[in-house]
């Protein structure tokens, strides 16, 4: 359902997961004229232009983004300042520039220089993924009953920011809006720590195979399997988060640390109270989310069928 195009159109720079789904899901729902997209390497643009991702995808960003009213960044964290950097000549005057970055003070501070000021930039997050990566990975239900964050600097046009929360909830998602510290905080939290202590536990598993003679893969129980899946995501990706969310990711990990120990030494002497009201505090929290109805996760949630 739509009341016609929010944007006539809409240019998406880096062809992965994110933008893939952007374009189905914005298609779906009829909330842009034309999608321009744009990706680094030739392979890309061919299997886009194959599966009919974009209705154009051109061989240069500044060719992408010409005319657009909405330039969307879904690039790596790390690689954001340099294709700000090559679009800005080439931005339309009252366009929007928005991006979908993990970490969001990084990226003001990467790509908000280039910038010409007759551009609004809108940073923004879509809290969804699944542990693919490519423009096959993605598909139009991504977004549905998620958070897209936006973080706009104080001062940024209101029209602009109402524009760009129309068009994620025309793709489904909830909209806030979060200022960037404590935007790299609270995902440090909720997802970028919770990914390093995935790809560790499937690395220790990884070593314990040869101790264990394998049995630990074979065997390995839904929980594990979670943490495998986790830890299959994008090693750029996951790489660029890490890097520019240092402070935020070794603050958490420092207080996970101190709990993970807490909680050792409850073992090694036996302290079962101390386990039993731990356990019985995180599954109060856990109760707690799935009665708020933020539990919005479908059971093969990152295994779905591909629907566009
Ligand atoms: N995957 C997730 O779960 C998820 C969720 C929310 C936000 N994000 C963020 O969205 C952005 C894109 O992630 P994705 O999952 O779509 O990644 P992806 O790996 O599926 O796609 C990234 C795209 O960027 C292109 N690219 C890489 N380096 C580039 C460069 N230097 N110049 C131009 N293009 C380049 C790649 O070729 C690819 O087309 C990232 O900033 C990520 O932090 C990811
Ligand atoms: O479910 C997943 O695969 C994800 O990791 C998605 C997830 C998350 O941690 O929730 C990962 C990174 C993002 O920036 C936003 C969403």
């Amino acid at each position: 359902m739509s009341d016609g195009p929010v944007y006539d159109k809409v240019a998406l720079i880096g062809l992965g997961l994110i933008a893939s789904s952007m374009f189905w899901a914005g298609r779906r729902a009829g909330l842009a004229g034309h999608v321009s997209g744009y990706a680094r390497t030739q392979a890309t643009r061919d299997t886009a232009r194959e599966i009919g991702l974009c209705d154009s995808v051109c061989d240069s960003a500044a060719a992408a983004v010409a005319d657009a009213d909405l330039v969307v960044l879904a690039v790596p964290v790390g690689a954001m300042g340099a294709v700000a950097a090559e679009i800005a000549p080439h931005l339309k005057p009252g366009a929007t520039v928005t991006d979908v970055g993990s970490v969001k003070r990084r990226v003001i501070e990467d790509v908000g220089p280039h910038l010409p000021d007759h551009v609004h930039f809108v940073p923004g997050h879509p809290l969804a993924g699944t542990e693919h990566s490519g423009p096959e990975s993605g598909f139009a239900t991504l977004f549905r009953n998620r958070w897209c964050l936006l973080v706009p600097a104080p001062g940024t046009s209101p029209d602009a920011v109402l524009r760009l929360r129309r068009y994620w909830e025309g793709m489904g998602a909830q909209v806030d809006e979060m200022e960037a510290d404590h935007h790299d905080l609270v995902l440090a939290v909720t997802s970028h720590t919770p990914h390093l202590i995935a790809y560790t536990m499937v690395g220790v598993a990884d070593d314990m195979r040869r101790v264990t003679d394998s049995e630990v893969i074979k065997y390995s129980a839904a929980g594990f399997r979670d943490f495998t899946r986790i830890a299959a995501s994008d090693p750029t990706m996951w790489r660029d988060v890490f890097l520019t969310n240092k402070d935020a990711t070794l603050e958490v990990l420092g207080r996970f640390t101190e709990e993970l120990f807490a909680l050792q030494r409850a073992i090694r002497t036996g302290d079962g109270a101390l386990l039993h009201d731990y356990f019985t505090r995180t599954r109060a929290i856990r109760r707690g989310i799935i009665e708020a109805g933020q539990d919005t996760d479908a059971p093969d949630f990152g295994r779905a069928k591909v629907e566009r």
